[in-house]
C-alpha cells in the first residue's frame, strides 16, 4: 500500500524524555520537601500530557503519606512544576537510533509527516527543537492543542484534515496503548514500537497491526527501499 501521511507520537516513540520529566518532577517536589522518586515510577504516568504525570506522582505520594495534602496542593506545585519542566524539555531528551534518517527519509518518499503526541504543544515544540527535530514534520499537534486529546480519534482526524491525507492510506506509530486505539478508532494503521513506556503486555494487548524493532524498518516498511537507500537519504 502506498501511505500519504504517517503520524508519530514523541514520547517514548521518537525520544527518550523518561529521565529529564523525571528529573523535572524531582526538582519540583524538591522545592516542597519530598525526597526523589524513582525514576521508573515517574515513568510509568508518561502519556496523557506532561502536566497529568506530575499529576499522578502527586495522587501517589497522597495516597502513600494523606498527611501530605496540605503541603502538595496541586495549584501550589504545578506552577512550579512548569517553570522546571519549562526549562528541562529537550535538554535531555535523545531521540532513539535512526530518528531523523527515518524521518528524512519518508519525507524524500513524499509521506506527509506528522507529530501527534498528548504533551503541551509548547513542551513538545521545545523537545523537537532541541533534538534538531522540529523542521522534520508537516504538523504537529499537542494534548493541549484541541479540546480533545489521544485516544479520543479527533485528534488523528485533525491531523489528516491538517494534512489532506486519508485514513486508508495514513499510520499511526505509537509505544503506548493510548496510541494504538487513536489510530484505530480513526480508521487508520495502528503501529507500535516495544522500546517505549507502555511496552510489554499492555501494548501488545491492544494489538497493533505491526511492531517494529527499529525506526528505520518503519521507513523501510513504507517506502520499500533497503538500509543503504535510507543512509544516503539522510545525506541527500
Ligand atoms: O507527555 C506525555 O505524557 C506523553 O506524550 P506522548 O503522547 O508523546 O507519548
Ligand atoms: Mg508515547
Amino acid at each position: 500500500m502506498r501511505y500519504s501521511v504517517l503520524s508519530f507520537d514523541l514520547d517514548g516513540t521518537l525520544v527518550d524524555t523518561a529521565a529529564e520529566i523525571a528529573e523535572a518532577v524531582n526538582r519540583t517536589l524538591a522545592e516542597f520537601g519530598v525526597p526523589r522518586q524513582d525514576e521508573e515510577r515517574i515513568t510509568r504516568h508518561i502519556g496523557h500530557g506532561a502536566r497529568h504525570t506530575l499529576l499522578r506522582v502527586l495522587a501517589d505520594l497522597l495516597l502513600a503519606e494523606p498527611d501530605r495534602a496540605e503541603r502538595l496542593r496541586p495549584d501550589a506545585v504545578l506552577p512550579r512544576w512548569e517553570a522546571h519542566y519549562g526549562t528541562l524539555a529537550g535538554r535531555q531528551a535523545k531521540p532513539y537510533p535512526g530518528c531523523a534518517e527515518m524521518l528524512r527519509a519518508l519525507r524524500l518518499g513524499g509521506v506527509r509527516l506528522a507529530c501527534l503526541t498528548n504533551k503541551e504543544h509548547r513542551h513538545a515544540q521545545q523537545v523537537l527543537r532541541r533534538c534538531g527535530l522540529a523542521s522534520a514534520f508537516d504538523f504537529v499537534l499537542g494534548g493541549d492543542s484541541l479540546p480533545q486529546r489521544k485516544p479520543d480519534p479527533a485528534t488523528l482526524r485533525h491531523v489528516l484534515a491538517a494534512l489532506g491525507g486519508q485514513p486508508q492510506r495514513a499510520a499511526h506509530v505509537g509505544d503506548s496503548r493510548i496510541d494504538i486505539e487513536t489510530a484505530r478508532a480513526a480508521g487508520a494503521q495502528a503501529w507500535a514500537v516495544p522500546w517505549g513506556y507502555d511496552g510489554g503486555a499492555p501494548l501488545l494487548e491492544a494489538r497493533p497491526d505491526q511492531v517494529f524493532d527499529s525506526l528505520p524498518d518503519i521507513a523501510e516498511h513504507v517506502l520499500g527501499v533497503n538500509r543503504a537507500w535510507i543512509a544516503a537519504a539522510a545525506t541527500a
